[in-house]
């Protein structure tokens, strides 16, 4: 028998027994080797420039280069808080090539975090080591004409209000200071304005059906209940995640929103509590209407309308096939659950070879509740294309899986 890890409490798969081979970091030229071999080592680098760490860390730092470039998977030290966790993993030994792609990078992340010592009692417990990149990103000047085009939504009539602030969520995931590292100078290519998979009608339909009186409920206005907001990146991503949390929230689309934020740093950008802070900050130190939202969303916290959540699993090396019961439940209890984000999108379906038109609700068949995928496209994982989509994507640049430059919304109800 194969022992439970990670928190999960259950067996290391619930994926359908047909479900393909899981993506592996190795294969030479793809899009995963490109991440081990490349982005990681520069990041490494990035960091390192970007605080000036003491001797012992630096030291650690280059431990940790030559162990994912030449060496094999090492554990974490026996000292280092929360190394238990990790105790039964099973790819120690291996090549870091040679092993699933999901779980290679949560390591990485998770044995950079132990070599800056983030975990342990001391002067860096805690630290960021990516905050000097978010700080940078929030502070843009970017940032500021994102916030001041809300006071150009009241124009609009109220639906197109809710497509502008779904698609600025959407859009919101180019923002991974992780995916940005690997774009280099080239930049970000240009949006493609047609979603691959556009399902937003399914979402506002699940989101109408409580305040309207849904199945189950005839005869009208029901409680529209909770929402989950599964968070991935900081800054100008986590920025238009809170005002669209907020226009749920005062339209009644959702009488509370639970946000789910990476319990520590993760795949560079990904927010946490801290993040979350700064942007309330940052929105309330605007002007107009981002002003107000920052004034609503500070109140929503105070009254448990907004709530902010930090599950270890955020950080697990899994899909969400093997979420633990209490996550599960707060899944299964809500009205719907809006995952972000390009990592969220392959724990959702399982990081595998799907063929992309393996329909969406069959690879998310296992998940406890209504639940939605906004997503740029990062990586090689796709589901729910039709035929005619995927030969038009195949026959334009080849690149259209990973470049960020297309979007899709996918629900399953
Ligand atoms: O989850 P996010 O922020 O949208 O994207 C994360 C990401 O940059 O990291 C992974 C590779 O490291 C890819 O799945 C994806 O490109």
């Amino acid at each position: 028998m194969t022992r439970p890890s990670q928190d999960t409490g259950r067996a290391p798969t619930d994926a359908a027994p047909s479900a393909p081979a899981p993506v592996v970091t190795g294969t030479p030229g793809s899009f995963a080797r490109g991440v081990l071999d490349k982005r990681h080592p520069a990041l490494i680098e990035r960091v390192r420039r970007a605080t000036p760490y003491p001797p012992e860390q630096r030291r650690a730092l280059d431990a940790l280069l030559d162990e994912i470039t030449k060496g094999s998977i090492e554990r974490l030290a026996d000292d280092e808080p929360g190394a238990d966790l990790w105790r039964d993993e099973p790819y120690y030994g291996q090549r870091w090539a040679d092993v699933p792609f999901l779980w290679a990078e949560s390591f990485f992340y998770r044995k950079l975090l132990a070599a800056l010592g983030h975990f342990a009692p001391g002067p860096w417990l805690g630290i960021d080591p990516f905050a000097p990149f978010k700080n940078a990103e929030l502070a843009g000047s970017k940032v500021d004409d994102e916030l001041s085009a809300l006071d150009r939504l009241p124009d609009l009539p109220p639906d197109e209000q809710d497509r502008t602030l779904l698609l600025s969520s959407l859009w919101g995931n180019r923002a991974d200071l992780g995916f940005q590292l690997s774009a280099g100078e080239a930049g970000l290519g240009d949006r493609v304005q047609g979603l691959v998979a556009d399902d937003s009608a399914a979402l506002w339909d699940i989101l109408a059906a409580g305040v309207t009186g849904g199945p189950g409920e005839p005869g009208g206005p029901s409680s529209p209940g909770k929402v989950c907001l599964v968070a991935d990146n900081a800054g100008p991503e986590l920025l238009p995640d809170l005002v669209l949390a907020d226009h749920l929230l005062a339209t009644g689309r959702a009488d509370s929103v639970v946000l789910h934020l990476k319990p520590y740093p993760y795949y560079v950008s990904d927010a946490t509590t801290t993040d979350t802070l700064a942007c309330l900050d940052r929105l309330t130190a605007a002007s107009g209407r981002a002003a107000a939202v920052g004034a609503r969303l500070r109140d929503a916290l105070g009254a448990g309308r907004l709530v902010l959540r930090s599950h270890p699993f955020s950080c697990a090396p899994h899909g969400y096939d093997r979420m633990p019961a209490d996550l599960r439940e707060d899944f299964a209890s809500a009205a719907l659950t809006v995952m972000k984000g390009d990592l969220n999108y392959r724990r959702l379906v399982g990081d595998r070879h799907w063929p992309a038109t393996t329909p969406f609700a069959e690879a998310t068949a296992y998940f406890p509740g209504p639940v939605a995928a906004l997503r740029t496209l990062k990586c090689d994982v796709v589901t729910g294309l039709t035929p005619g989509t995927l030969a038009e994507l195949d026959a334009g640049t080849e690149s259209w899986r990973t470049s960020g430059t297309h979007a899709l919304i996918q629900v399953r109800p």
